[in-house]
């Protein structure tokens, strides 16, 4: 953490505390890495489907105007199908409570097993933006205008969904088959 950032910028200082006195406190593994790495203070194991919130034993206090983001790892991700299900999670400025990592095992068929302090996630934080919501009649044009949900072509297409309630989110015909509706998309382009 004390080599110098690549773009020239001197790190950030976040204040952190152990909640667990022997945890290793959260570290970028590479000079340029987005994320430092989280680590459970818990041993658990995960059937296929299971979640479970694991502590990390640590928590910070972020400069206001910054929030911290809880991300998956890949490697974990790829290898043994562990998700984040609320990815990515939120630490607000504010929060000074123990960060927490809601971790899901999404293989079919196999437990996954974690040992206390195995890396579970990476924390990236961020400067983040308060606004002020102005409420008018009638928002500014654009390109893109009201398209989304598929409408650039390529996924099978979201038939009359204009928000999030349509068939795709329920996991019905648009939504359901995920294979196909890959290879769709790599045929359209
Ligand atoms: O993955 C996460 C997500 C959140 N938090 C902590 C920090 C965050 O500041 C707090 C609240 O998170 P969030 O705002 O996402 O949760 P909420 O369900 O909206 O709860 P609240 O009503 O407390 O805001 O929980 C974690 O430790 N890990």
């Amino acid at each position: 953490m004390s080599a110098a950032h690549p773009g020239g910028r001197p790190p950030l200082d976040v204040l952190i505390r152990r909640v667990d006195p022997d945890v290793p406190l959260p570290a970028y593994e590479h000079p340029g890495d987005a994320g430092a790495d989280l680590r459970t203070t818990e041993a658990c194991e995960l059937a296929p489907g299971e979640r479970a919130v694991l502590p990390t034993g640590v928590s910070v206090a972020l400069p206001e105007g910054y929030a911290a983001f809880v991300h998956p790892r890949s490697g974990l991700a790829a290898r043994c199908g562990v998700a984040l299900v609320n990815a990515p999670g939120t630490v607000d400025a504010g929060y000074r409570g123990e960060i927490k990592v809601i971790v899901v095992n999404l293989d079919p068929r196999e437990s996954v097993r974690f040992e206390r302090f195995d890396r579970i996630a990476q924390l990236v934080v961020q400067q983040v933006e308060r606004v002020r919501f102005q409420e008018v009649a009638e928002l500014p044009g654009s390109a893109r205008a009201e398209g989304g949900f598929g409408s650039t072509g390529g996924h099978a297409a979201v038939d009359g969904v204009s928000g999030t309630s349509g068939r795709a989110a329920n996991g019905g015909q648009a939504g359901g088959n995920r294979y196909a509706s890959v290879v769709s998309d790599r045929e359209g382009q």
